[in-house]
């Protein structure tokens, strides 16, 4: 990718480019990516707003495919300069089998790589996640670390385990020799709970509200601390680790990087209160509501039910003893890694990520009545 930019014009893949993630990044390379010549959006489900961006000067290509068929991968990564691979299961709710995480998160990433080895992709972008670091099996918190800190990343649950084993994946290929003789350069890039406009569990929660009268109860001590980034600045990072792969190759390769900005450290309930208050929902009670010990019982219980009930229909609700565990334990990042590497700095202040989350939000709830 040497060219300049005027001279040439880049081929983009962005696998799960219809995610919530994904649409989002697929806008910013838009908006923001002057050597876009092409932007390949590769997803299970395309999404209808994809024909709107057909019409700029900019080649959209909408590729509907699967990540677990590597002949779909290898097709859509053909000719592409750079791949942001942001395609996965997210799934901490027991909807699909561990073996279907771990074939979409896991033997899809694998595609991917290949993909770009064999057809001589050279810049691959992977959307990790802090789960890859935390929180472990033990409920140890971790507290504005950085990637540095040492940490006991221990899991058992299928998605932090999936994304743990993609991640390396993706590190260990930094380096091989592509299709044409020139090695591959991958980073990986971890952003902490993701929030903004397509977010579902947010709307899940304004709804869950609205029906509970405008009250929502707290479940979670306001004391656990939990990283939370605007999915703008999120997207923004991918597209500049994204350009700036090539020209620092030898500083980004192998690499993985916290993604956050500047939104403030709070419980999952409270952070969620910014959006949710301007639209009218209150949360009951200054400490939890129920006891620990009935929260870890109900979870328990959602969990049997959901095994019981999974020959007839699929019960998933927020709460389970992975999600309690989760919720309940402080896990904040606190690094200017990226911002060292590749110059990232957050695109949307928390003001402008928090009021266009709310006109998102109230939006959504909107539709729903
Ligand atoms: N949401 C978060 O808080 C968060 C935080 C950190 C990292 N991440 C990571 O970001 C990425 C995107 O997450 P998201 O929140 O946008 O999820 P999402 O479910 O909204 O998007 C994932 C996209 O991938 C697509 N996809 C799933 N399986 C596929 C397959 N087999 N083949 C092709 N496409 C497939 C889906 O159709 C969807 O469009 C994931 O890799 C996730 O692990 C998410
Ligand atoms: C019913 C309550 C006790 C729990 C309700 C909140 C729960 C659904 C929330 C809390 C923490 C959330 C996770 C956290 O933001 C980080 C990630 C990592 C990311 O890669 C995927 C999403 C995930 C797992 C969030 C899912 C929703 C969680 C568990």
């Amino acid at each position: 990718m040497a060219d300049s930019a005027q001279a040439q014009k880049l081929v983009y893949l962005v696998t799960g480019g219809c995610g919530f993630l994904g649409e989002h990044v697929v806008r910013m390379l838009l908006q923001r990516e002057p050597r876009l010549g092409e932007l390949r959006v590769f997803d299970r489900h395309l999404g209808p707003w994809l024909e709107e961006l057909k019409t700029g000067p900019v080649r959209v290509t909408a590729i509907q495919g699967d990540v677990t068929e590597a002949h779909e991968v290898a097709a859509a990564v053909a000719g592409a300069h750079v791949v942001i691979h942001t395609a996965g299961l997210v799934d901490v709710f027991g909807r699909a089998s561990p073996e279907t995480i771990h074939e979409v998160n896991v033997q899809g990433t694998r595609n991917v790589i290949e993909a770009c080895v064999q057809t001589g992709t050279r810049f691959l972008v992977y959307t990790s996640s802090m789960e890859v670091v935390g929180p472990n099996t033990k409920g140890h918190p971790f507290y504005r670390g950085n990637e540095d800190t040492l940490y006991e990343a221990v899991h058992r649950h299928p998605y932090p385990c999936s994304k743990a084993l993609a991640e390396r994946l993706v590190l260990e290929a930094n380096g091989r020799e592509v299709h044409g003789g020139l090695p591959l350069v991958t980073c990986a890039l971890r952003p902490t709970g993701i929030y903004g406009e397509g977010h579902q569990i947010m709307r899940d929660f304004y709804r869950q509200g609205l029906r509970l009268g405008g009250w929502l109860f707290r479940a979670i001590p306001a004391s656990v601390e939990h990283g939370r980034v605007y999915v703008g600045n999120v997207a923004w990072m991918h597209v500049l680790a994204a350009r700036e792969l090539e020209r620092r190759a030898a500083l980004m390769g192998g690499q993985v990087y916290f993604c956050y900005d500047g939104s403030p450290y709070k419980s999952y309930e409270d952070f969620n209160m910014e959006f949710l208050g301007p639209c009218g929902l209150q949360l009951v009670g200054a400490r939890p509501l129920l006891p620990y010990w009935l929260l870890v019982f109900l979870a328990a219980l959602n969990a049997l039910l959901q095994w019981l009930l999974r020959p007839l229909v699929l019960y998933a609700p927020l709460l389970n003893p992975y999600t309690l565990a989760v919720a309940n334990t402080t896990f904040t990042v606190s690094t200017n890694k990226a911002q060292r590497h590749f110059g990232y700095e957050p695109l949307f202040s928390w003001e402008d990520s928090r009021t266009r989350t709310i006109l998102w939000v109230q939006a959504a709830g909107s539709s729903a009545q």
